[in-house]
């Protein structure tokens, strides 16, 4: 049987009480006339020791000291605004559910739009989730006090950090914390603390030297361990925030919804347009903070949260409504009666009001998913263009960033194929592609000992982007000049699953860092001007450049004749050359058409018809007794010598017709150009004799090559 044991009770009073305090008494007593009588003894033995300390405490006592900021806020603070950034998938929305159940012990079924909870006493805390969009980053770079930037640990640094990083750069830079997450899909424990630590100084790197990293090693029941959490919620209670001179300049507002009210004076909304303002009206807060009187801690009633868009209670706001949610047990829908509705229509008529209603039930998808869905087609011919736009369902960029010319691009096998495959393919690309990623990944050892120690050092500090597709996405991920040389994290991958040799795989390729010492010392000496961020932000630049645009006007109207005649060949030219190349030579007949149909029908619509120039004065007239007689010769009953004089004269004709038809070419036996004739000379006498002349030259100048071709190889 479990028996706890009862603490020990020290004795209040009585004797026993008082004999241990005399003991007591007597060794403090002792201590100090030691003390006393050698003091030297618990002085400092070394003066450099000393002056080591003297000097800490002075620079501890420098580091507390600020330039004072003047803080303008007045009453309650306002809650601190925690935006929560990272790739698609990488646990954003469960971090904000795991830290809310941390704060709140409420679930919170998802996350939609801006989370408030009372954190303390003093404080509320604002959860915010970025969404993967360079102007969601922007945005929320203007509010953020601090930013929770996630990283998938298995998967590497990803392009959606450094461009949040950069934009919060910008942006009076706000307290930011890194968050590992993924850590679980690491099975062997040495690699995992390599990645950690790789990880941590290129985030610090990135930031700068101490910046606080979080990692979240798993999931338990489909949630961050709990302990992880709380130490991560700690953090966010106590963090102290000091006004930032940016914002304070440049306020901003951040927005739940939007109510839209008219008339009369006019006033601009960033982001919404003008509007007209009919009044302002302060709403009671929705979640304020506790009553100030002095007691320990947060009750539970205190511990409010206020989450308009992500479904908490009955209420739900949407963009542009107000829905709440009324269990269906609670109503009895329409829907019952639909079911026998034709026998109550036939015994009274029913309201117009009625009927529309229902027939509002019935519909599937709303008119916006319907118009979403909806393709427009210009022409009959065209590819129908779909009214989406490029972007993907998740806000991806993917057929654009292929194209991305500073960026380094690399196509994976599409979903559903076998992802193991798909990382050979890879690496197999990888080695085989003599510009971009091949290079950095110094695979190549001459290359490595023709560069000079310059080009190194400008290689170790770029950043490059490379798209792949990896755990069911694209993916941009990061890829440091600097992390080439270091296979070893490659050597103990062995132990790995399946899959996480996969991902793993294209890490090794990427990262180094099992040298961290190394990695540091070059991390500090490449950024200390910040060069990194200034050569990835050239991609940046170049994807809020707006794309470019098919120009109705030139669709409809056509280029002028002469730009579509040559944008006809360039594209002929292009495809010339693409097929003559390799394997492209030998293609179907069908696709060669094809391709050339489809060029002349998407881009050069407006070119001119050439079907049309037909020239119908070539074909003979057969009801002229002339034309149908010369037929005649050539059946076996006719006279077949005229048969052959006719068709001699008809051939020369041809002949010249043909030369005029094709014009100019070269010969490629012996390298010469002959020059065609114009079409309106060719019925002229003088230029057939002329003609006659270059044949005849030609015809000596090939004997004469012949004869020069036949002294040099006599046996041939
Ligand atoms: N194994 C593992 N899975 C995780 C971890 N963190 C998140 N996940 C899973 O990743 C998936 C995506 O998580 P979300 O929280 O929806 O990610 P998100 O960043 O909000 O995704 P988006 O909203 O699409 O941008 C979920 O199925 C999580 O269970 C982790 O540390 N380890």
């Amino acid at each position: 049987m479990d028996q706890s044991h009862k603490a020990h009770r020290t004795r209040q009073a009585g004797p026993k009480k008082k004999s241990k305090s005399d003991k007591k008494k007597k060794r403090d007593d002792n201590s100090t006339e030691e003390k006393k009588q050698n003091p030297k003894a618990f002085a400092f033995s070394s003066s450099v020791k000393a002056k080591r300390l003297q000097s800490r405490s002075v620079e501890k006592e420098q580091r507390r000291l600020h330039v004072p900021t003047i803080d303008r806020s007045y009453g309650e603070p306002a809650p601190y605004v925690v935006v929560v950034q990272g790739p698609p998938g990488v646990g954003k929305s469960l971090l904000i559910k795991n830290l809310v159940k941390h704060y709140t012990k409420h679930n919170l079924p998802e996350v939609r739009g801006p989370i408030t909870i009372v954190s303390g006493k003093q404080r509320r805390v604002q959860f915010v989730e970025c969404p993967n969009d360079i102007n969601c980053m922007i945005d929320a770079a203007k509010f953020a006090d601090l930013a929770l930037l996630l990283v998938d640990a298995s998967y590497g640094f990803e392009m959606e950090f450094f461009e949040f990083l950069n934009i919060l750069k910008v942006h009076g830079f706000p307290k930011i914390m890194g968050v590992l997450t993924h850590l679980d899909k690491f099975n062997d424990v040495k690699k995992l603390k390599k990645t950690k630590q790789r990880l941590k100084h290129r985030f610090w790197t990135e930031t700068c030297d101490g910046a606080k990293l979080f990692y979240l090693s798993g999931l338990i029941h489909g949630k961050y361990p709990k302990r992880e959490i709380h130490n991560l919620a700690r953090f966010i209670s106590v963090m102290k925030f000091r006004p930032l001179t940016w914002r304070t300049s440049h306020p901003y507002l951040l927005v739940d919804r939007l109510e839209d009210v008219t008339p009369p004076e006019r006033m601009h909304i960033a982001g919404v347009g003008d509007y007209s303002l009919s009044g302002v009206s302060a709403l009671a807060d929705p979640c304020p903070l506790p009553s100030a009187a002095k007691k320990k801690g947060l009750r539970d009633k205190e511990k409010l949260f206020y989450a308009p868009m992500s479904g908490i209670g009955e209420l739900l706001y949407d963009k542009d409504a107000v829905y709440i949610n009324i269990n269906d047990h609670l109503v009895q829908f329409s829907k019952t009666d639909n079911e026998h509705g034709e026998a109550t229509r036939k015994g009274k008529q029913r309201d117009v009001g009625v009927d529309l209603v229902k027939s509002l039930q019935k519909t599937k998808y709303s008119i916006d998913e319907k118009l979403g869905q909806s393709r427009i087609s210009l022409f009959g011919r065209d590819p129908a263009i779909p009214s989406q736009g490029q972007h993907d369902v998740d806000g991806h960029e993917a057929a654009e960033q292929t194209h991305d010319p500073v960026t380094l691009t690399e196509h994976a096998p599409p979903v559903g194929s076998d992802e193991e495959n798909g990382a050979e393919d890879l690496d197999s690309s990888e080695s085989s592609d003599q510009d971009g990623a091949s290079q950095m990944y110094g695979s190549d050892s001459d290359d490595e000992n023709g560069e000079t120690p310059k080009e190194k050092a400008n290689r170790k500090g770029c950043v490059k982007e490379k798209i792949e597709f990896h755990g069911g996405r694209l993916r941009r991920k990061v890829v440091f000049g600097d992390d080439i040389d270091d296979k070893d994290l490659k050597d103990s991958d062995d132990g790995m699953e399946e899959d996480d040799d996969d991902a793993d795989d294209v890490n090794d390729h990427s990262h180094s860092g099992s040298d961290f010492s190394d990695d540091d010392g070059e991390d500090q000496n490449t950024d200390d001007d910040m060069g990194n961020i200034s050569k990835w932000k050239v991609s940046l630049a170049e994807r809020t450049i707006p794309r470019k645009h098919i120009n109705l006007m030139q669709l409809v109207y056509g280029k002028s004749a002469s730009m579509s005649t040559t944008s006809v060949n360039e594209e002929q030219d292009d495809s010339d050359d693409g097929e003559s190349d390799g394997d492209e030579f030998f293609k179907p007949k069908g696709q060669v058409n094809k391709k050339l149909s489809e060029s002349l029908d998407g881009a050069n619509a407006s070119v001119e018809d050439c079907s049309k120039f037909t020239n119908f004065g070539d074909l003979k007239n057969w009801k002229q007794k002339e034309v149908y007689e010369s037929i005649r010769d050539r059946f076996v009953t006719g006279d077949w010598s005229k048969a052959a004089q006719r068709n001699e004269l008809s051939e020369t004709k041809n002949e010249d017709d043909e030369d005029s038809m094709y014009g100019d070419f070269e010969d490629l036996e012996t390298g010469e150009k002959y020059e065609g004739h114009q079409q309106g000379q060719s019925g002229d006498g003088s230029m057939r004799t002329e003609n006659d002349q270059a044949a005849e030259e030609r015809r000596l100048k090939k004997l004469a090559l012949r004869a020069k071709f036949d002294a040099q190889y006599p046996f041939n």
